[in-house]
């Protein structure tokens, strides 16, 4: 037996998501730091229960014990009216996808912003930042943005399919980063801000492996450049190889999958994750599940 002081019970509530890697990768990291902690994932589509239940589902689980949440699609926005307080940075993307549980109160926080940014920080230290190309400025997207201008990004440009989408965002992370430039990216002078810019990113579904393609014309590219992708399945996107090919540095989706864990375990326990062998983990698991 043991009490909520002497283990942890964490859950991750959104829809599809009984396949999700990152309850073992917590299991597996708090396993090395000797700690009873189980982690279940809560399928909105396995138990058939809509994402505006999300705050009810939060109430039931803080009065089972739980300590926290990890919070995800469809969810991360309509968590934020169930809180008691959230970060600055969760509150200025409208965005939660860590809950704590402390004195029966809830905490929000953004661990995909600050684990991508975690990513790039330590697998790209030395990147050149004056400008940024970033394709995509949905749910990841958003988060992404926020990483990038937290990390020094001076001049981002936001490119969306919808360009509304991508107007919006620009606006939004204008406001929360008044010093440096955001700006929405139109067609026609994108692949003139692609070769001229020292980083790009996708945030996009393209290059999934039922969505192959890039999102970009990888011909582009330059070594001097470096590569960023948000998608893990494949880790090695086409986007990602083509950089690699060109001579690119890179930063693959597995960073930020891997990031937004650490810091959530970090979060919930107090206790600095390995990170490195939480990704050698991740990675493994990754390969186990493909076959
Ligand atoms: N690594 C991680 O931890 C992590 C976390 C969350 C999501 N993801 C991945 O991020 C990707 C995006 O997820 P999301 O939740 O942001 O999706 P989303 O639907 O919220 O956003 C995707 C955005 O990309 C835009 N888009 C689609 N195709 C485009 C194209 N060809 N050019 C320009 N814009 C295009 C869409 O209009 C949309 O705004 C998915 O592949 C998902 O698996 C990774
Ligand atoms: O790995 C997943 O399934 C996640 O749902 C991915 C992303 O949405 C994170 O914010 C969640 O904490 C975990």
């Amino acid at each position: 037996m043991s009490t909520t002081s002497e283990s942890y019970l964490v859950g991750l509530i959104g829809a599809g998501i009984t396949a999700s890697l990152t309850p073992p990768m917590h299991e597996a990291e708090a396993a090395h730091h000797g700690l009873h902690y189980l982690y279940r994932p809560v399928d909105l589509e396995a138990i058939g229960r809509p994402g505006t239940d999300v705050g009810e589902l939060l109430r039931a689980g803080r009065d089972l014990g739980f300590n926290a949440f990890n919070i995800t699609h469809p969810c991360k926005q309509l968590v934020l009216d169930h809180l008691h307080e959230t970060t600055p940075a969760a509150a200025a993307l409208k965005a939660v996808n860590t809950v704590l549980i402390r004195d029966g109160r809830f905490i929000g926080h953004n661990t995909d912003q600050t684990g991508f940014a975690a990513g790039l920080a330590a697998e790209l230290p030395e990147a050149p930042k004056e400008s940024v190309v970033q394709i995509g400025t949905g749910g990841a997207g958003s988060a992404v943005a926020a990483a990038l201008l937290s990390q020094g990004v001076q001049a981002l440009h936001l490119f969306d399919v919808d360009p509304t989408r991508a107007a919006e965002r620009a606006q939004a992370l204008g406001q929360m980063f008044p010093h440096q430039s955001v700006a929405a990216a139109g067609t026609e002078e994108l692949p003139g801000l692609i070769a001229a810019a020292d980083g790009v990113v996708n945030a996009t579904p393209v290059g999934m492996h039922h969505h192959p393609g890039t999102p970009i014309d990888t011909s582009l590219l330059s070594a001097r450049q470096w590569v960023a992708d948000v998608i893990y399945l494949p880790v090695d996107t086409e986007l990602i190889t083509a950089a690699r090919a060109a001579g690119c540095r890179v930063l693959d989706g597995g960073h930020m999958a891997v990031g937004q864990a650490a810091d959530a375990f970090a979060l919930i326990t107090g206790m600095e994750p390995d990170r490195a062998r939480m990704r050698a983990y991740f990675l493994e698991l990754l390969h186990a599940q493909q076959g």
